[in-house]
């Protein structure tokens, strides 16, 4: 049976809704001083901080019990050298946090006008994702800005929040700011919100979340089958992806994408597939870049599993284990996947 969770889901649509404003203002907004390159070489932004600190803010005004992994910290913020970046942070979480209430915002969640925070609690906010998570309770899960990339280039990205429950993600909801309503009109209208219930279906809504429509993944047609796919090349093998694509005999090229608009695609029936195999570097894919994206396949007809057909286990921590590769398709293609997947590996590990 499933649970209602009706104010966990319009707090966070409402927190995603307002994050995903303050994120498309900095892009345009943003200077060369206000990125950092953190200690695994990935950039961070003013844009990333700000926005975990009004969605960590707007959870804990909500449920101060609730903990929460996100995936930032305010370390770097907290010493002198971080003084320039921490000023231009509260200012951008502030205008944001007092934004007027839109319909669906609550004055108790520590939002409207007069609601601004000192420096303090803002770095306190942001540290407050330092959760480690683990198999029990309840937790909330933020990526600020997925794709920090894909934000930097222009193009796609998306700000995350899962709502986690006995290692279950019961909500998820993803806003794309940059995301085409139509990906074959690019220069129609932009910005989505993508909402999973378990339980409930999922729905894609405009920016302001208004347009609800219900998504359902269309079934496994082999002409029309094509994968969504990273565009960056450290963080999946696009090569392994070639030859499980040549294994299928697919004649489209892969959409490729940053971040989980990927699974926001793929839920509409953008792609067929949404592939994410290991580079073979160590890497642990991190919970927050698939606890949102994961439910809202699962709710449109799809089904998330790693490599070897098992599903992913939101209750080892703050990543996933072991890196087997992500792969996310309608349940219809999911057996034709398993068997690809498993013979492009196996050449490749013959080959090595
Ligand atoms: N080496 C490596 N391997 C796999 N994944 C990695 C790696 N390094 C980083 N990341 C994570 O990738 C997140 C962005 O994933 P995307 O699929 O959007 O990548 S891409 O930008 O489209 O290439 C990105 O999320 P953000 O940091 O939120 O942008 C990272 O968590
Ligand atoms: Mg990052
Ligand atoms: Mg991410
Ligand atoms: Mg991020």
């Amino acid at each position: 049976m499933s649970i209602a969770f009706t104010t966990e889901k319009q707090l966070a649509i409402a927190a995603v809704r307002r994050a995903s404003y303050l994120t498309s203002q900095v892009f345009n907004k943003l200077v060369k001083n206000e990125t950092l390159t953190k200690g695994d070489k990935s950039p961070v932004t003013v844009g990333d901080y700000a926005a975990q600190a009004l969605i960590s803010s707007m959870l804990h005004h909500a449920y101060p019990d609730d903990p929460i992994v996100g995936e930032e910290d305010a370390a770097s913020l907290r010493v002198e050298s971080g003084k320039t970046m921490r000023e231009r942070i509260v200012e951008l979480a502030n205008e944001a946090l007092t934004m007027d209430l839109q319909e669906g915002d609550y004055a108790e969640w520590g939002i409207g006008p007069g609601k601004a925070k000192s420096a303090e609690e803002i770095l306190d906010a942001i540290d407050r994702g330092n959760y480690s998570g683990g198999r029990t309770g309840r937790m909330w899960c933020i990526d600020p800005i997925d794709g920090t990339k894909g934000f930097l280039r222009g193009e796609q990205y998306a700000v995350c929040l899962a709502f986690i429950v006995d290692a279950q993600v019961q909500i998820g909801v993803i806003g794309c700011p940059n995301l085409p309503h139509d990906l074959s009109k690019p220069d129609g209208g932009k910005g989505c919100i993508f909402v999973a219930v378990r339980g409930q279906g999922a729905q894609q809504l405009s920016l302001t979340g208004a347009n609800p429509t219900p998504l359902s993944m269309p079934p496994y047609e082999a002409s029309t089958f094509n994968f969504v796919e990273s565009v960056e090349a450290a963080h999946t093998s696009h090569s392994t992806i070639e030859k499980i694509s040549n294994i299928l005999g697919i004649a489209r090229p892969p959409i490729r994408m940053d971040s989980q608009a990927k699974y926001g695609c793929l839920a509409r029936g953008d792609g067929g597939a949404y592939l994410r195999m290991p580079t073979g570097v160590g890497y642990q894919e991190k919970i927050w870049d698939h606890a949102p994206g994961s439910l809202l396949v699962e709710e449109s007809g799809g089904v998330v599993f790693d490599s070897r057909g098992k599903p992913l286990d939101f209750g080892l921590g703050r990543t996933l284990g072991e890196n087997m590769g992500v792969i996310a398709t309608v349940k219809s293609a999911q057996a034709k996947l398993i068997e690809a997947v498993q013979k492009a590996l196996e050449t490749e590990k013959a080959k090595a």
